[in-house]
C-alpha cells in the first residue's frame, strides 16, 4: 500500500495579538497515512486538528516543514494536490441557502473547472449516492442539519478526488442522522479513498478508523492502529457492567485492587491494574447478584482520558 498523505516536521505558528508572542498551532508534526486508509485525528479543543487539515488542503501555509498528498507537495503543487482532494466541514457553513442544492454543486463544479455536462452527470450521480436526488432542487435553506451534511459529503466528492479530509463532520446531528452518514463514509473508503477524520467523537473514530492518531498542543502524542490502541495502556483491565446502583460502584471503587469507577452510556467501568484484579473483581460482582460483567480492554475513549487528561472533557 503506498502512502497518500506524508507530513514531516510540520510547523504552523500564529502571531498573538499586541506582540504577546506566537500560538504553535502544530509543533514538528510528522506522520505517514497510507493509501485507502481511514484515519482518525483526535484531540482536544485547539489541539490543531483543524490547522493540519488546512495545511493539507492547501489552504493554509506551514510556518516550516513539508507536507504531501499523493506525492505532491501542498506549497509548490498546489493545483495537483487540489485535484486529489475533497474537504466535508461540519455545520451550516459553506452552502448558499436560497439556491438549490444541485445548483449549490453546479457552483463547486464551476470551481474544480468542471465543464457543464460533467458537472450535471457528476452532480446528479453524488445526489443519488448520498439520498438527496429527489431534493436536489429544493432550496438548500429548507434542508435538515443531516440534509446538510450528507450535501457537504456530496460537494467533497463531487470531483471524484482520491483523498477527502472530513472535520468534524457530524458534529450536531443526532444519532440516526450521524450513523446515516457514517456509513456513507465507509461506503466512500470502499471505493478506493483514503479518508482524514477529524473529530470529538470517540465512537465514531472507534466504529470508522483504521488508525488513529493522538494530537494535543500541536503535536502527534500517539498513532496506532484503533483495534490495538487498548494495548498502549499496558497490561491495563477493565470490568464493565450495567447496573444502576451508585452504592454498589462506590463499594467496588473501595476494593484494593480498583483504581477506578467510572460510568459512560449507562455501564460501569471497573479500572484494575491487572488479570488478578480482574478476577476478583468479576468474583465480587458475582457474589453481589451482577450477572452480566465482562472483562474488556481500555477502549479508544479511555486511551484518551488517560493521555490527554481532564482537558480533553472540555472537548
Ligand atoms: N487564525 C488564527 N489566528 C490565531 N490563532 C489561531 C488561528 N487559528 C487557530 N489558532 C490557534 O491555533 C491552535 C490550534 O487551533 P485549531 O483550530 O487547529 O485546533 P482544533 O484542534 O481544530 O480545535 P477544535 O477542535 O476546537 O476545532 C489554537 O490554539 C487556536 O487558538
Amino acid at each position: 500500500m503506498g502512502v497518500a498523505i506524508a507530513t514531516d516536521g510540520l510547523r504552523r505558528g500564529y502571531r498573538r495579538k499586541r506582540g504577546a508572542g506566537e500560538v504553535l498551532a502544530l509543533d514538528d508534526f510528522s506522520i505517514e497515512i497510507g493509501e485507502r486508509e481511514i484515519h482518525g485525528l483526535l484531540g482536544p479543543n485547539g489541539a490543531g486538528k483543524s490547522t493540519l487539515v488546512k495545511i493539507l488542503s492547501t489552504v493554509l501555509l506551514p510556518t516550516a516543514g513539508r507536507a504531501a498528498v499523493l506525492g505532491h507537495d501542498v506549497v509548490a503543487e498546489t493545483a495537483k494536490v487540489r485535484r486529489d482532494i475533497g474537504l466535508v466541514l461540519g455545520g451550516d457553513r459553506g452552502f448558499y441557502d436560497r439556491i438549490s442544492a444541485r445548483r449549490n454543486l453546479a457552483f463547486w463544479g464551476a470551481l474544480y473547472r468542471m465543464n457543464g455536462r460533467e458537472v450535471r452527470r457528476r452532480s446528479a450521480d453524488v445526489l443519488e449516492r448520498v439520498g438527496l436526488a429527489e431534493v436536489a432542487d429544493r432550496n438548500v435553506e429548507s434542508f435538515s442539519r443531516g440534509m446538510k451534511q450528507r450535501l457537504h459529503l456530496a460537494r467533497g466528492l463531487l470531483h471524484s478526488p482520491a483523498v477527502l479530509f472530513l472535520d468534524e463532520p457530524t458534529a450536531g446531528l443526532d444519532p440516526v442522522a450521524a450513523s446515516a452518514f457514517r456509513r456513507l463514509v465507509l461506503d466512500t473508503r470502499a471505493e478506493g479513498r483514503t479518508l482524514l477524520l477529524a473529530t470529538h467523537d470517540m465512537d465514531e473514530a472507534a466504529a470508522l478508523c483504521d488508525r488513529v492518531t493522538l494530537i494535543d498542543r500541536g503535536k502527534r502524542l500517539l498513532t496506532a492502529a484503533t483495534a490495538e490502541v487498548g494495548d498502549l495502556l499496558g497490561n491495563d483491565e477493565y470490568v464493565v457492567f450495567a447496573h444502576p446502583d451508585d452504592r454498589l460502584a462506590a463499594a467496588l471503587a473501595g476494593l484494593p485492587c480498583v483504581l477506578a469507577v467510572t460510568e459512560s452510556n449507562g455501564n460501569r467501568h471497573v479500572h484494575v491494574g491487572d488479570s488478578a484484579g480482574t478476577a476478583t473483581v468479576l468474583r465480587w460482582l458475582l457474589d453481589h447478584g451482577v450477572l452480566d460483567a465482562r472483562r474488556s480492554r481500555p477502549t479508544l475513549e479511555e486511551v484518551y482520558m488517560r493521555t490527554i487528561g481532564d482537558r480533553g472533557m472540555r472537548v
